[in-house]
């Protein structure tokens, strides 16, 4: 599914009316049977409140729709301002020619709109969308405020009017939705955390553009879903050998964190690699070693032998920030290079990323695919931004350290971004019942498996996001927290059901 801002939405519009020809009022149509959709139509009175827009348009063509099914409708609307656009003006007159109750917001109304709100079942807010750029002015304000104050359930159509639509940032006043149906593509400003907790229940609805249409305005955006995971899975050959399976590195593991190296190396093997070998910190390596079951392990003096071996190697889990760690690293690189880097993949994770703290010019040169899996914190130490200026802009930080960097950077967190620097996908599955430490070693290493068996590296970054997030949710359907290890228990079972669903 594509992300989209508002200059994206306009092109994608343009496109449809103008070179295709799909008439302006079957796609305003098309949104308000979307809402209607999505609508809880036991309830038995509406109120449906209404801008000068576009937005506003597809607000009265609802109500047409709820007259039509003998709801009990009141529609509000926004009386000064700039001429109705054309198709708004058509559903404005239908409602007014058919008779459904049509208040002007005023002061003088302001009393009724506010006992009508009280009444409602459901609210519908088609104040604005993405139409608007700059603060709201005063009435409107106001008229958000009282929706706030009085509905018992908001749907927002396409946006919580008063939230912009690129940043989510507050445009003066913001509707408080309960659900928000958005059209065609997900909106950008609502992958903003500060905006969440506005949106409500988030809907993207198809109102009848084609794909080839959204393609043309595109941006390289996505949000992954269901089905594009579920493509990336690898199917495995009926005759297939473990080596065909990826030989993956994991570098993880000294004192006090040799649970960081076990889990890591456990999910590499759930997620279905070969073979998998374990290189820790001198000061751990026996003790690991006894714990190991179906795991390798080399001593760390052997590292460039085992960093031949192997296609993916997995760094950092638990192996300690210091210079160790970075002489490390850079046996691990030399030894890449000088056995036949392109096709290998090196997963930098946890103290792999804090070590290139002002190193970072060490990945541009590097002839084999790097992957990056910071959280903020780690991205904050990588890129010299605060956490708070990456956060309000994710998808941007990731996409431009990847693109100076040649890397693929997955920004960790809530809507997890992923991207190569020309394209970006943010990861719809997990949560805070996740929030636990173990996390990430494990996520590192189901894409270090993924990318061993024969996944581009953005591929198994995109899909072993999903899985770990996707399982995540399923077992936090029934459970308070989430651990690593019940993770990747679950593993094979999910990775089969999205297999088996494929053919
Ligand atoms: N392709 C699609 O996705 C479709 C989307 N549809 C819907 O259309 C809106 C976008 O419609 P648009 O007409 O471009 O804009 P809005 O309705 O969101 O906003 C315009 C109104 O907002 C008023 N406005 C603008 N700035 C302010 C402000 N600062 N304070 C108060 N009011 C403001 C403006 O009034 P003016 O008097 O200032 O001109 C307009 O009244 C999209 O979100 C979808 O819901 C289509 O229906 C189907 C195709
Ligand atoms: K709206």
């Amino acid at each position: 599914m594509r992300i989209a801002g508002v200059e994206m939405m306009r092109e994608i519009d343009r496109i449809a009316v103008e070179e295709i020809g799909i008439p302006a009022p079957v796609l305003m149509e098309n949104a308000a049977l979307a809402c209607i959709r999505n609508l809880d139509l036991t309830k038995g009175y509406f109120v449906v409140v209404c801008g000068r827009g576009n937005n506003g348009g597809d607000g009265f063509a609802i109500a047409r729709h709820l007259y039509c099914m003998d709801k009990e409708v009141d529609v509000f609307y926004i009386s000064e301002g700039s001429d109705y656009k054309t198709e708004t003006r058509t559903n404005f007159r239908i409602l007014k020619r058919l008779g459904v109750p049509m208040i002007p917001l005023s002061s003088e109304t302001m009393w009724s709109f506010r006992e009508a709100l009280k009444d409602a079942d459901v609210v519908i807010d088609s104040l604005v969308g993405t139409g608007v750029a700059k603060p709201l002015r005063d009435f409107l304000r106001q008229v958000i405020q009282e929706i706030n104050i009085n509905s018992k359930y908001v749907l927002s159509v396409d946006v919580p009017s008063g939230m912009n639509a690129d940043n989510g940032e507050t445009m003066g006043q913001v509707i408080d939705a309960d659900m928000t149906v958005t059209f065609q593509c997900m909106k950008r400003g609502f992958l903003n955390y500060d905006a969440m907790s506005k949106l409500g229940r988030v809907i993207v609805e198809n109102i009848g553009i084609p794909g080839p249409v959204e393609a043309k305005a595109e941006k390289g955006e996505f949000l992954t879903d269901h089905a594009l995971a579920r493509s990336l899975v690898p199917l495995r050959d009926k005759t297939g050998f473990k080596s065909n399976y990826g030989k993956v590195l994991v570098v993880a593991g000294s004192s006090g964190f040799t649970g960081a190296a076990l889990i890591c190396t456990e999910a590499a093997i759930s997620t279905g690699s070969g073979l998998v070998t374990l290189c820790s910190r001198e000061e751990v390596f026996q003790s690991l070693v006894l714990r190991l079951k179906e795991a390798m392990s080399i001593h760390p003096d052997d590292l460039e032998d085992g960093t031949g071996r192997a296609d993916v190697v997995v760094f950092g889990p638990g192996l300690g920030a210091g210079d160790v760690t970075f002489d490390m690293l850079l046996r691990v690189i030399k030894s890449m290079q000088e056995n036949g880097g392109r096709s290998k993949t090196l997963l930098l994770d946890a103290d792999g990323l804090n070590v290139l703290k002002d190193r970072t010019e060490i990945l541009t040169h590097l002839d084999f695919n790097v992957i990056l899996t910071p959280h903020v914190g780690e991205m904050s130490r990588l890129c010299g931004l605060s956490s708070e200026v990456i956060q309000k802009n994710r998808i941007d930080t990731a996409r431009s350290f990847a693109q100076e960097h040649k890397c693929i950077v997955v920004l960790k967190g809530y809507n997890t971004v992923i991207t190569d620097g020309k394209t970006a996908y943010v990861n719809p599955t997990g949560s805070s019942a996740m929030a636990q430490g173990g996390m990430g070693d494990a996520l590192a290493g189901i894409i270090g498996s993924l990318c061993g068996q024969g996944l581009e590296p953005l591929e198994a970054a995109i899909l072993g996001t999903y899985l770990h997030g996707y399982i995540g949710d399923e077992l936090a359907g029934e459970n308070y927290i989430v651990k690593a290890s019940e993770i990747i228990e679950a593993i094979p079972g999910c990775m089969k059901r999205l297999q088996d669903s494929k053919r």
